[in-house]
């Protein structure tokens, strides 16, 4: 089911590097948020505290919030392996488990989880393959390895994985930019589908792309060399790019720096 993501005041650092400065937006449900901005803005820095995958990251810290339909994801006792199974990654590279057959790595998840029931098993994996839009590819060959799929079924397969545990929230860092242009126009016809049941929050590089798959898009900056990354303006992606209420968004749609 999706859910609303606010953010509020969210500073974050990397040991005594203060990489991103008082953020605050709201991703209401059923939408796609794109995330723009030049090399070392922030944007997957900020992408990775929304499911506290920063956590990965040793001397990576967060101060503020995030809620997800009004709950802190980083509230007492809320556990990141928790997090993560609500708001879901999908990454810049597909990650399948390469020997893992495309059926295991699309219900690794459950099995973590301890569904252990065949039955069940299929039926999500029919359904997030479908939801992937990968399954009529490779119904006929689900014990095959997943390594062995080209890079965009990879990385369709990688969302089917992230969708087969039912999150509320998809964040997807850069997901097109190992894929050809094919692959790549597969991808953004899915998101608008998959928009229809989560909340989708997208990093790109790509401002095509942005202003074609997204609902509203936050543009991201830097002030200067060493300082924090910050959120310039976050609008209707149909204003944002024809008509930003700030100067620097406009500059950088312009194609006048970044
Ligand atoms: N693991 C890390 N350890 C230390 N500093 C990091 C780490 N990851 C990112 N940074 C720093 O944080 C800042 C923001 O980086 P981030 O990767 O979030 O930017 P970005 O906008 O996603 O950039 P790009 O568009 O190049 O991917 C940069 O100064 C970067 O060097």
């Amino acid at each position: 089911m999706a859910k609303r993501l606010d953010v509020k005041d969210l500073n974050i650092y990397y040991g005594k590097f203060h990489a991103v400065n008082e953020v605050t937006l709201s991703v209401p449900p059923r939408s796609i948020t794109a995330f723009i901005g030049p090399s070392g803005c922030g944007k997957s820095t900020v992408l990775r505290t929304l499911n506290r995958m920063h956590e990965e990251i040793p001397g990576a810290r967060v101060e503020g919030q995030v809620l997800l339909d009004g709950e802190d994801i980083y509230g007492r006792g809320i556990s990141p392996v928790s997090v993560r199974t609500t708001i879901g990654m999908v990454f810049q590279r597909p990650n399948p488990f390469p020997t893992m057959s495309i059926r295991d790595n699309v219900v690794a998840g459950l099995k973590l989880q301890g569904v252990r029931n065949k039955a069940e098993l299929d039926e999500v994996t029919e359904r997030s393959l479908r939801g992937a839009n990968l399954w009529e590819e490779v119904k006929d060959r689900l014990k095959k390895p997943g390594g062995g799929l080209s890079g965009g079924q990879q990385q369709r397969l990688c969302i089917a994985r992230a969708i087969a545990v039912s999150p509320d929230v998809l964040l997807m860092d850069e997901p097109c930019s190992a894929l050809d242009p094919i692959s790549t126009l597969a991808i953004e016809d899915l998101m608008g589908e998959l928009k229809k049941e989560y909340t989708i929050v997208i990093v790109t590089h790509n401002m095509q792309q942005a202003a074609r798959v997204s609902d509203q898009t936050a543009f991201f900056n830097l002030s200067g060399v060493g300082k924090p990354g910050e959120l310039v303006e976050i609008d209707d992606t149909e204003k944002m790019f024809s008509n930003p209420t700030k100067k620097q968004t406009d500059d950088y749609i312009s194609g006048r720096f970044g």
